[in-house]
């Protein structure tokens, strides 16, 4: 169903005291704080377990930065979907740039990994986006299609609709440089609109899209406020509770 989120993608930030003290922070606001979104937070994988004990009483998703594409088995380092469904994991974080930057993640991985994660009853979120350079080419929108295509277009309509995708053009990744709200919205409603040719207005409809990159407390209500944003994927400005309280509070009236 679709839904306003905003998501905080600690990346790889804070020992286990500052996540611990982090997460304590975002404890106290949700019990103090009435908010209008979901919100979600995905903490350094070794940090999971205690996320899980201290919001076991507040509604915040618990997601993982990345998932393996293979089920079990030999494979160093890897946190697999079963995993995650096993200890309580919201979902997962699929494909952002910077697992395709530092570890050549593709789409094809992507589209194993989302298939991994339904079975096991994880929401994905899917990450897509251009580079400065595809931009600057005018190549976006085909990138985007094409990204979309391959990771998603698989998936049967039911499946669909349990991705939530983020929109993250890589030249405003920790940049301090944002997509404007307009150039936002049209890679949004061109995603939504591929997803509607492929299965269907209403399916299209139902799916939360978020945009990410240099999100921030001063120009999240802008960008939230465009028909098809419907939330954010934050990095920098997850890691303070102030700022990322701020940006949940963007989608207070
Ligand atoms: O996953 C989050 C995005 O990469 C955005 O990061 P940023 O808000 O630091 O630009």
């Amino acid at each position: 169903m679709r839904k306003n989120i905003v998501a905080g993608n600690w990346k790889m930030n804070k020992n286990v005291i500052e996540a611990q003290q982090l997460m304590l922070q975002l404890v106290n606001y949700t019990k103090e704080n009435a908010s209008n979104c979901e919100i979600w937070i995905a903490p350094p994988a070794l940090y999971l377990l205690m996320a899980k004990d201290l919001f076991a009483l507040n509604e915040v998703g618990i997601f993982s930065q990345d998932m393996s594409e293979y089920e079990s088995g030999a494979y160093t380092g890897e946190i697999s979907a079963e995993m995650l469904e096993s200890i309580g994991a919201t979902g997962s974080i699929i494909g952002h740039s910077e697992r395709r930057q530092f570890h050549g993640e593709t789409d094809s991985h992507c589209n194993a990994k989302i298939k991994l994660a339904l079975e096991k009853g994880l929401t994905p979120i899917y990450c897509n986006g251009e580079t400065l350079e595809q931009r600057k080419s005018g190549k976006h929108l085909e990138v985007v299609k094409n990204q979309t295509e391959v990771a998603l277009f698989t998936l049967s309509a039911d499946e669909i609709k349990k991705v939530v995708i983020a929109y993250e053009p890589v030249w405003a990744i920790g940049t301090g440089e944002t997509a404007s709200p307009e150039q936002a919205q049209e890679i949004h409603a061109h995603i939504r609109s591929l997803i509607a040719e492929k299965y269907g207005k209403e399916v299209a409809d139902e799916i939360s899209i978020l945009y990410g990159g240099s999100v921030k407390p001063d120009n999240a209500k802008e960008i939230f406020s465009q028909p098809d944003i419907d939330g954010g994927l934050i990095g920098g400005a997850a890691l303070k509770i102030e700022d990322f309280s701020k940006i949940i509070e963007a989608f207070n009236a």
